[in-house]
């Protein structure tokens, strides 16, 4: 399997996703928000680029979800923070979502094959998800508004340690910047939750009074729930056909 990291949607070029399966990862917080209200029972996730985009396609009974500048969108019924997306909250619901970073990494991936929703908080049940799915994998790191986001690269890290695992070394192919997270990753798994707080985004979150979030984001593989973009929508894949080949 060739497997290739991308540092920040920016970066991404849609014709090169074409065939294959795209990890977006944005561990703050999109990806573990969208992955945690699947678990929780949400019916679906709607991303959407805009706070317009949202509104227009809001229908009766769906509840809204998004950020700017990390605060709750005035009017909307959830922030972008996982701890809000309780069971009690979004079970049978759909939402639709819009964030500055992953929602848009999302919609980037339009061209690709499968599109996944990776964290930390899944990222062995991904590695497994893209094995079944057969195809040549990229992580896109979503980033913060196009620049790199270390806490992307070190999930993607994690998934990538995870697929060599399983895979084998000589079965895989990482391009170089794959190669540089993923040792980023060995470097720091036994203290996820201090890497994330020592980094940028972290020390945002921090200040915003997200520290919450951040021991959640922190948490590696406690979840094997993948979401999977399907008829315009982020559903969960069926965990029968995740661990079809295992
Ligand atoms: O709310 C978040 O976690 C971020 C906000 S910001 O871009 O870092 O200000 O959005 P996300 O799309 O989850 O990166
Ligand atoms: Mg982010």
């Amino acid at each position: 399997m060739h497997i290739e990291v991308v540092a920040n949607i920016g970066e991404a070029r849609s014709d090169d996703l074409l065939h294959k399966t795209v990890i977006v990862v944005d561990v703050l917080r999109a990806t573990s928000t969208i992955i945690t209200a699947l678990a929780n029972g949400c019916k679906a996730i709607v991303p959407v680029e805009t706070v317009m985009k949202a509104k227009e396609q809001v229908q009766e009974g769906d509840l809204l979800g998004g950020e700017r500048y990390c605060k709750k969108i005035p009017g909307f019924d959830f922030g972008n923070s996982p701890l809000e997306y309780t069971r009690e909250a979004v079970q049978g619901k759909r939402i639709i979502l819009t964030t500055t970073n992953g929602t848009r990494g999302i919609q980037k991936s339009m061209k690709a094959d499968h599109i996944l929703a990776g964290a930390l908080l899944n990222g062995r049940a991904c590695a497994q998800a893209a094995i079944a799915l057969k195809k040549d994998t990229v992580i896109l790191c979503a980033g913060t508004q196009d620049v790199f986001s270390f806490e992307d690269g070190i999930c993607a890290g994690l998934i990538l340690e995870e697929l060599t695992y399983t895979l084998g070394e000589k079965n895989v192919l990482i391009n170089d910047f794959g190669l540089a997270m993923r040792g980023s990753y060995l470097h720091s798994k036994d203290r996820l939750f201090e890497t994330l707080v020592s980094c940028a985004n972290g020390k945002k979150m921090s200040r915003s009074g997200f520290h919450d979030d951040l021991i959640l984001c922190a948490k590696s593989n406690i979840m094997d729930q993948v979401p999977i973009w399907e008829h315009d929508q982020m559903i969960l894949l069926p965990r029968s056909l995740a661990r079809s080949t295992f």
